[in-house]
This record gives C-alpha cells, structure tokens and sequence, in this order.
C-alpha cells in the first residue's frame, strides 16, 4: 500500500504565502518515517492532510492510487488511519483502562471487551494495571501520552500518524515507543509516520523527511 502526497500546495492567507508548494511524497507499508522540520514549518498542517482531517489548498492525498476524495475523508479516517495527537485528546472523565476500551467498542474490534486484550496494551506502553484503573487526569503528561499511543495501537489501522508522540517522555521511554512504532512498520506491516523535534530519535526511521524553505526532502536512512 503506498500513501501519496501528490502536487500538494498549501497557504492559509495568500497563495504567495504558502506553507508549502507542489509537494510529491510517497509513504509505503513496511516503514517508517520521521517528519523533521523547524517549529511553524508546516509538518503538524501536513499530518492533518494524511489524517484525512482537513483537505490542503491545492493537490491531492492518495491510497494506491485512489484519491481521499474519492473515497470520502469520513471512510478513509474510519478505516485506514490512526492518529496520536500532540494534545493526547484523551477522555479526561475516563480512566486509562475505559480510553482504550471505548476506541475498541467504538471501532467495533474484535478485542471489544477483552479486559486482558486491554490491559496488555497498556503494559506494552509501560503503563500497568494500578495506573490503567486511574482517571487519566491523575496521570502524569507522559504517561497520559503513552495511554494515547496504546488506544491509537488497538485500533489496528494499517496507517499511523503521530504528532511528537514522544514530546513529553523521558530519553528511556521514547526510545521504547519508537521501536515500538518501528515493530509496527517491520513486523506488522504498517506505515508509520511521526513528527519530532528530536533529531537523534529521527535517525531511527527508515526515512527522514525533511521540511525547510518551504521544500520537503526525503532522505533514505544509512544505518549501520
Ligand atoms: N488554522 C490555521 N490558520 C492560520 N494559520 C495556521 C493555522 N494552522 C497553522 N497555521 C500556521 O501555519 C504554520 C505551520 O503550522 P504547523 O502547526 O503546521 O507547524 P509545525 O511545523 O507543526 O510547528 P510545531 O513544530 O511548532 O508544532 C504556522 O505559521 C501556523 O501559525
């Protein structure tokens, strides 16, 4: 399966203003990227396009060659993306355990209801069965970032996008996210996209995409 990124321009004030112009990226299942960029260069504006939450001004997002459009950004979101924000978004009335639960009913999983199923992702993130049954307000901000990530992992969609997934983590515990991310790409399948800031965690994607001047580049890791 092979994202697009196809002619993409986009300006949020005037077309001369714009963010970025006729962009061309390709992501493929398998791998993972990383977005690196300097602050208000566009990568979170980016992310929003292949999350299928807003359309760009100009240009096209495409899955094997069929367009967002045409398939419909409501349908495309639903069934091929999973997308960790960098403000969590996570249900503050809820606890760990009931955030992931509810992605689970509400995606109609197979794991719906598996307590087990539900806990073990938690586990995988490094939060454990005392955390888990607290209100996420009573979490620090990383662990609250990390319950984010487990209820985007149980969705199971075979696209995933995070925006400085790792922003609130210490060095020990980005680093287990992002080979968790890398497991995702290698092991599952999957396509894993990432914004960061940090360079020394961007080495550890398959490719690197760089935004500066209003250009992207990609760049192919050389890994030792
Ligand atoms: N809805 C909006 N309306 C107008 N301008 C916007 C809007 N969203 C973003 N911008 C502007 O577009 C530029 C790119 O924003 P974006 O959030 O994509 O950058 P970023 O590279 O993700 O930044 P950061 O690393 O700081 O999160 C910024 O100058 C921002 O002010």
């Amino acid at each position: 399966m092979t994202l697009a990124v196809e002619n993409l321009s986009h300006w949020y004030t005037t077309p001369d203003e714009a963010l970025y112009k006729d962009v061309n990226l390709t992501f493929d299942n398998g791998k993972f990227y990383a977005i690196v960029g300097e602050s208000g260069s566009g990568k979170t504006t980016l992310l929003s396009f292949l999350a299928g939450l807003d359309m760009p001004a100009a240009g096209d997002i495409s899955i094997d060659g069929k367009s967002l459009k045409q398939m419909g950004l409501t349908n495309y979101r639903r069934t091929r993306v999973s997308t960790i924000f960098q403000s969590y978004n996570l249900l503050s009335a809820m606890t760990a355990f009931q955030n992931v639960a509810t992605a689970l009913e509400i995606t109609k999983s197979e794991h719906a209801g598996d307590k087990e199923f539900i806990f073990a992702s938690l586990a995988q993130v490094g939060i454990d069965r005392t955390k888990a049954v607290k209100n996420v307000q009573k979490l620090s901000g990383g662990e609250q970032q990390r319950v984010a990530i487990a209820r985007s992992l149980v969705v199971d969609a075979p696209i995933v996008l995070a925006d400085e997934a790792t922003g609130n983590l210490d060095h020990d515990n980005s680093i287990k996210i992002i080979e968790l991310f890398e497991a995702l790409a290698h092991e599952h399948g999957k396509t894993v996209i990432l914004i960061t800031h940090d360079r020394e965690l961007a080495k550890m994607a398959d490719e690197q995409v760089l935004l500066k001047d209003h250009q992207f580049t990609q760049l192919t890791a050389t890994k030792s």
